[in-house]
C-alpha cells in the first residue's frame, strides 16, 4: 500500500460518558420519520429532478405514510421554488403532513423561502449553519461567538417572517457538521437557538444532529446523542432528530444506536440516495423494526414499486444486494441454504403460529411484496433440494426424496458445463432429457387390465429390441402383473424398490405422474418417470423408463 504520511489521519476522540445508558436500551417504538429525498437526495443527483419527477416522488412518499417531508431548498433555484408553489397551488399537501424547507441563515434566502411558503398550513423551517471546527476556521473564518450570532440572526429572521405567515411554522435547527463540532459548542449554540425561538410546551423545536460526514464508529454517534440529550435545555420540548450520512458504511447502525440514546426523530432517504455515500436508508431502518415486531408506521408492503419510482427519479440503479429490496436478497443459490429455506417454508406453511422462523430469510418476502418464486435459483453451487424445488414449484413434479440426488447430479453437470445460473426451463429440459427423451431398447405400446378377487391380470404389448411382443401376466397389483408379463421375455431381472405418484396440473389438464425405482444385481437404484392421463399407464411407463435407463 502507498505510504500515508504519519499524522495525516487521526483517531476520532472518545466521548467522555462513563455512565452512558444507551447500551442497555432497546428500540420499542418507531421514531418520527422525515424524508429528505426531495432535498438532500435531490441536491446530490447528477441530474436533479424535474417537476414531474418531484411530483411522482412526493406522491410515493405520501403513499408510504411519511408525515414530514423536506420538499426542497425553495430559495436556491426556480425549480425548487416552483415545486413548493405547485404543491400549495394544486392543494397537494394533506392536512396531516408537514412540509419542511431548508434554508441558510441569510436574509434574502429566508425572505424567498417564506414567499414560497405562502398558503402552507403547517411547515417546518429548517435553518442550518455549519458549526464544525474545520468550517468555522476554513469556510467562515468566524469565532464561536460569531457563528452563534449567525445562527441567532437566522432565528430572528425566521421569527420576523413567521409573524406575517398565515399558518403554523415549526423551527428545526441543525448545527451542520455536528460530528465535526465540539459537543459543548453544539449544545451551547442549540440552547441559544431554542431560547431565542422561545421554546415552550406549545413551541417545540427540532434540534437535528447531523452526521453530515460520518467520522467514527456508531457507538460514538450514540454517545454524542446521549450527551446532547442530557445537555439540551428544556429537553421535553426539544425533538432530537438524527440525520446520518453513510461515509463509513454504518449509517443504519449509527441511527439505531442513536435511537437507543434518546433520539426522537429520523431524517433519511429511500434507498440511501443523498450526498456522497448517501443518507441513511429509511427502508432498511423501518423494515429492521418490522422484523422485531415493531410497527414502523411506514408502508413498505410493495418494495418493488418503491425501487421502480426511486430508480426512475434519481436515475440511479439499486444494488442487487441492497437490504430488503435488492433483486437477489430473496434468492439462494447455494445448496444448503436452498435446502433449509425449502424445509423452512414447508414448516412455516404447515404450522398455525405466525412466528416467522424460516432459516436464512429474516423477513417473509410476501410482507414486502416479493414472491417465493424467485427464492431458489440454480447454479453450480446448488444442491438437489433446489432442483427439486424448481421442478415442483414451476412445473408440478413432486419428485420422491430418494430421486433428488440423481436429478441433482444431472443438473449440476449442466451448470458446471455452462458456468452460469440455469433458468427453470433449462432445468426442466434436463429432467425431460434424463427421463423422457432417452434411448429405448424396450418401449411400452398398450395394456389391458382386469382384476379378479384381488388378483390383477394384464395383457401387455411392448416392443423389445425392435420386435413387438404381447404377453400375459398376473400379480397382486397392475404393476406386479405387468412386471410378471414382461419377465416372460425380458432378460434383465429386477425388483421394484419404491413407487410414488401424484396428479399434476389443474382439473382440465391434469395428468398422472408416477415414479418407480428399480434395483437389480447390476444396478443399485435407478428411477423412471411416466406421465399419462391414466395413473396405471403412467406407472407402467415409469417402469419402462427405469428399465431403459438402467439397462440400455
Ligand atoms: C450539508 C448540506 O447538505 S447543506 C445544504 C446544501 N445544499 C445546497 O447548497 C443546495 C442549494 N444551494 C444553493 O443553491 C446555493 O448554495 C444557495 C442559493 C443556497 C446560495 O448560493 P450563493 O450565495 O450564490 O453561493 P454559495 O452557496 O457558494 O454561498 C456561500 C456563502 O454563503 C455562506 N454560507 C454558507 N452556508 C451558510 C449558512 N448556513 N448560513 C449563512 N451563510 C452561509 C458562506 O460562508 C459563503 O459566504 P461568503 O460569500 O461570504 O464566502
Ligand atoms: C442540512 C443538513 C442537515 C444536512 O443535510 C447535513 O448536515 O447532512
Ligand atoms: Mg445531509
Amino acid at each position: 500500500m502507498k505510504h500515508i504520511p504519519n499524522g495525516k489521519y487521526k483517531p476520532y476522540p472518545k466521548i467522555d460518558l462513563p455512565d452512558r445508558t444507551w447500551p442497555d436500551n432497546t428500540i420499542t417504538k418507531a421514531p418520527r420519520w422525515c424524508s429528505v429525498d426531495l432535498r438532500d437526495g435531490n441536491q446530490a443527483l447528477i441530474n436533479p429532478m424535474d417537476m414531474n419527477k418531484k411530483l411522482e416522488l412526493f406522491a410515493l412518499l405520501l403513499k408510504l405514510g411519511f408525515k414530514e417531508i423536506e420538499v426542497g431548498f425553495p430559495s436556491a433555484s426556480k425549480i425548487e421554488h416552483d415545486f413548493l408553489r405547485k404543491l400549495v397551488d394544486d392543494n397537494l399537501i394533506p392536512d396531516d403532513v408537514t412540509v419542511q424547507v431548508l434554508v441558510q441563515a441569510r436574509e434574502h434566502l429566508i425572505a424567498k423561502t417564506f414567499k414560497a411558503l405562502r398558503g402552507v398550513k403547517k411547515a417546518t423551517v429548517h435553518l442550518y449553519n455549519s458549526t464544525s471546527i474545520a468550517q468555522r476556521k476554513i469556510v467562515f473564518s468566524k469565532t464561536q461567538e460569531e457563528i452563534i450570532q449567525l445562527a441567532l440572526d437566522g432565528v430572528d429572521l425566521v421569527k420576523k417572517y413567521e409573524a406575517d405567515h398565515d399558518g403554523k411554522i415549526f423551527l428545526e435547527y441543525s448545527p451542520e457538521s455536528f460530528t465535526g463540532t465540539e459537543l459543548e459548542f453544539a449544545a451551547r449554540i442549540s440552547n441559544e437557538v431554542t431560547a431565542r425561538w422561545g421554546i415552550a410546551d406549545d413551541r417545540q423545536v427540532i434540534i437535528n444532529l447531523p452526521a453530515t460526514v460520518e467520522m467514527a464508529t456508531p457507538n460514538i454517534y450514540a454517545d454524542q446523542v446521549e450527551w446532547m440529550s442530557r445537555h439540551l435545555d428544556n429537553r421535553k420540548n426539544v425533538i432530537i432528530s438524527t440525520h446520518t450520512h453513510n461515509d463509513r458504511g454504518t449509517s443504519i447502525a449509527a441511527t439505531e444506536l442513536a435511537l437507543l440514546a434518546g433520539a426522537d426523530r429520523v431524517e433519511g432517504t429511500l434507498l440511501s440516495n443523498g450526498e456522497r455515500t448517501g443518507n441513511v436508508d429509511i427502508i432498511t431502518l423501518a423494515l429492521n423494526m418490522t422484523t422485531q415486531g415493531i410497527e414502523s408506521g411506514l408502508d413498505f408492503s410493495d418494495v418493488n414499486e418503491v425501487v421502480e419510482v426511486v430508480e426512475k427519479v434519481t436515475e440511479l440503479p439499486t444494488h442487487p444486494r441492497h437490504p430488503y429490496v435488492g433483486e437477489l436478497v430473496y434468492t439462494a443459490f447455494s445448496g444448503s441454504h436452498q435446502d433449509a429455506i425449502n424445509k423452512g417454508l414447508a414448516y412455516q406453511q404447515a404450522k398455525e403460529d405466525p412466528f416467522w422462523e424460516v432459516p436464512y430469510l429474516p423477513i417473509d418476502p410476501a410482507d414486502v411484496g416479493r414472491t417465493y418464486e424467485s427464492i431458489i435459483r440454480i447454479n453450480s453451487q446448488s444442491g438437489k433440494g433446489g432442483v427439486a424445488y424448481i421442478l415442483e414449484k414451476n412445473y408440478g413434479y413432486q419428485l420422491p426424496k430418494a430421486m433428488h440426488p440423481e436429478i441433482g447430479r444431472a443438473v449440476q453437470a449442466l451448470s458446471d458445463e455452462k458456468g452460469r445460473e440455469l433458468e427453470p426451463e433449462e432445468i426442466l429440459q434436463v429432467f425431460k432429457d434424463t427421463y423422457f427423451n432417452i434411448n429405448e431398447h424396450i418401449s411400452f405400446k398398450d395394456v389391458s387390465l382386469t382384476s379378479d378377487n384381488g388378483t390383477s391380470k394384464c395383457v401387455l404389448t411392448y416392443s423389445y429390441n425392435g420386435k413387438e411382443v404381447t404377453s400375459e401376466g398376473e400379480g397382486n397389483g397392475p404393476i406386479d402383473a405387468c412386471k410378471n408379463a414382461l419377465m416372460k421375455e425380458y432378460n434383465h431381472d429386477f425388483t421394484i424398490k419404491s413407487y410414488s405418484e401424484h396428479s399434476c396440473g389443474d382439473k382440465s389438464t391434469a395428468k398422472a405422474v408416477a415414479y418407480i425405482e428399480i434395483q437389480s444385481k447390476e444396478v443399485l437404484s435407478c428411477f423412471g418417470v411416466g406421465a399419462d392421463n391414466d395413473i396405471t399407464v403412467a406407472s407402467i411407463k415409469a417402469m419402462f423408463c427405469a428399465l431403459n435407463r438402467a439397462f440400455s
